[in-house]
C-alpha cells in the first residue's frame, strides 16, 4: 500500500534504488501513521553515504552532513535523508566526530531509542519491525530497544523524550524501561538546555501533559529540572494547551512568577518572556479584584483567556464567564492606541506650553479617560475635556 503523505520520499527513494542502494522511510513517520496521526515529517534512511546522496540529486542542503543527514529538495517537499549510522550522540550537532556510519538497516535501526521509532516502511509499504514495535504500539508501551541503559547513556535527552512521548501518546513507560531511567536520571544535566527546551515545548502541548508530568516525577528526572514538579504535580491536573507559551507561563505560576528562575535555566527566549509576564499582569489583576476596563484594554485577548485558565485552574472565584471576555474587550471604546483621536500637534496647538514631557502625560490620560468612558473619542470632546481637566491644572 502506497500512502500519499509519502509520495515526496517515494520518489527519493525511488532515485537511492536507482543509483544501486537501499533506502527506507524511518522514525516517526512510521509510527505516526500507524497510529493515524498527524504525519510531520518523513525521513528516509539509506545505505549511501551522505557524499553519495548529493551525487545523485540537483538539489540538496547539508543539514547535518557530519552526521549524515542531506536534505534533499528535487522532489517537491523537502525530504531528510540519513545515512545508516550507529553510536554517538544523536542528534548533539556538536559531537560528530562520535558518528558511524554502517551499511546495514539492522544496525542503524538497532541504536535507535524506542521500539515503536525503530519501525521502518519499505517504498512499497512493508514495515520492517525487528523489535516488535507494533505490538508495544498496540498496547500503549513505551520501551527502549535492546538494552535501555545502553540507550539513554548514548544520548540522555532519550529519558525525557519517553516522559514526552508519554505525555503526547498517552503511553506507558515499561518498567526495565523505567528503571534505567529512573538509574541513570542525573545524566539530564549533560543535556544542552536548548534540546532540554525543545522537548518540554513539544510536552506543554501534548493532549496529556499531566500523564507527562506524572512520569517526569516518577522517573526521578524532575528532580534534575527546574520548576519543582513534584510539589505542584497536582496543579498540572487541569492543564491544557495548543501554545507551548502557556506552558512555560503557567509552569511560572507555579513557581511563584519568579521568572529569572524559570527562564535562565530552559533559556527562555524574549518572546516567551514577554508572554509570561503579559499573562503574570493579567493574572494578578484578575486575582486581585478583577479587570478593570484597563487592563482589557492593555491585553490581547490571548492573554486574558489564558490568565482567565490559571484562575480557574487554580480554583480562584472568577466573576463572569470566559466567553464574556471577547465581548467586554470588543465592546472598550479603543481597541488601540492608534484609534485615540488626538495627538501631540493638537494638543501643542491647544496650549501655550513649550514642548515636554506634559504632552505624553496628557495623552495617557486621554487614553484613559476614553476606555474609561469619561470622555468620547472625538476632537471636539477631547479638547474640551483637555481644557477643563489638564490644561487648567497648570
Ligand atoms: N535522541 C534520539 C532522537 C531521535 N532518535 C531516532 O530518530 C528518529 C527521528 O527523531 P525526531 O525527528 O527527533 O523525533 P520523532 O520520533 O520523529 O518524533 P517528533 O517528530 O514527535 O519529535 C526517532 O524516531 C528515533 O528513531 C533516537 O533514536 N534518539
Amino acid at each position: 500500500m502506497r500512502i500519499p503523505e509519502f509520495q515526496s520520499a517515494y520518489r527519493v527513494i525511488d532515485r537511492i534504488e536507482h543509483a544501486g542502494y537501499e533506502a527506507v522511510i524511518v522514525g516517526g513517520a512510521v509510527r505516526d501513521f500507524l497510529l493515524q496521526r498527524k504525519v510531520n515529517d518523513v525521513d528516509v534512511a539509506t545505505n549511501a553515504l551522505p557524499l553519495e546522496v548529493k551525487q545523485i540529486f540537483s538539489s540538496t542542503i547539508d543539514v547535518g552532513i557530519e552526521h549524515g543527514t542531506v536534505l534533499v529538495l528535487d522532489e517537491g517537499e523537502p525530504i531528510e535523508v540519513t545515512t545508516y549510522r550507529t553510536d554517538g550522540d544523536y542528534v548533539d550537532h556538536r559531537r560528530p566526530e562520535q558518528v558511524h556510519f554502517v551499511r546495514s538497516l539492522d544496525e542503524d535501526l538497532k541504536r535507535r531509542d524506542f521500539t515503536i521509532n525503530a519501525l521502518s516502511m519499505t517504498k512499497d509499504g512493508n514495515i520492517i519491525d525487528l523489535f516488535n514495535g507494533q505490538t508495544d504500539l498496540q498496547n500503549k508501551v513505551l520501551r527502549a530497544v535492546g538494552e535501555p541503559i545502553q540507550r539513554f547513556e548514548e544520548d540522555a535527552l532519550r529519558m525525557l523524550r519517553a516522559v514526552r512521548f508519554s505525555a503526547q501518546l498517552g503511553f506507558s513507560i515499561e518498567e526495565k524501561t523505567m528503571k534505567a531511567i529512573q538509574l541513570k536520571s542525573q545524566n539530564i544535566e549533560l543535556i544542552a538546555k536548548e534540546r532540554i527546551h525543545m522537548e518540554l515545548v513539544k510536552l506543554w502541548k501534548a493532549p496529556n501533559v499531566y500523564h507527562g508530568i506524572t512520569m517526569l516525577v516518577e522517573s526521578g528526572l524532575s528532580q534534575f529540572l527546574v520548576g519543582h514538579f513534584e510539589v505542584h504535580k497536582e496543579e498540572w491536573k487541569k492543564f491544557q494547551a495548543d501554545n507551548s507559551y502557556v506552558g512555560w507561563a503557567y509552569l511560572c505560576l507555579l513557581n511563584n512568577w519568579d521568572l529569572h528562575y524559570i527562564s535562565s535555566f530552559y533559556k527562555l527566549s524574549n518572546k516567551e518572556k514577554n508572554f509570561i509576564q503579559q499573562v503574570e499582569q493579567a493574572y494578578n489583576a484578575l486575582c486581585n479584584g478583577g479587570w478593570t476596563r484597563f487592563n482589557l484594554f492593555m491585553h490581547e485577548l490571548e492573554v486574558l483567556e489564558v490568565a482567565y485558565e490559571f484562575a480557574l485552574w487554580q480554583h480562584k472565584t472568577v466573576s463572569y464567564p470566559k466567553s464574556q471576555i471577547a465581548k467586554l474587550k470588543s465592546e472598550l471604546p479603543l481597541q488601540s492606541v492608534k484609534e485615540l483621536n488626538l495627538n501631540g500637534h493638537l494638543l501643542m496647538s491647544w496650549s501655550s506650553e513649550k514642548r515636554g514631557p506634559w504632552i505624553k502625560e496628557a495623552l495617557d490620560a486621554a487614553l484613559i479617560a476614553v476606555i474609561n468612558g469619561q470622555v468620547e473619542n472625538n476632537v471636539d470632546q477631547l479638547k474640551e475635556w483637555f481644557m477643563y481637566e489638564f490644561n487648567n491644572e497648570r
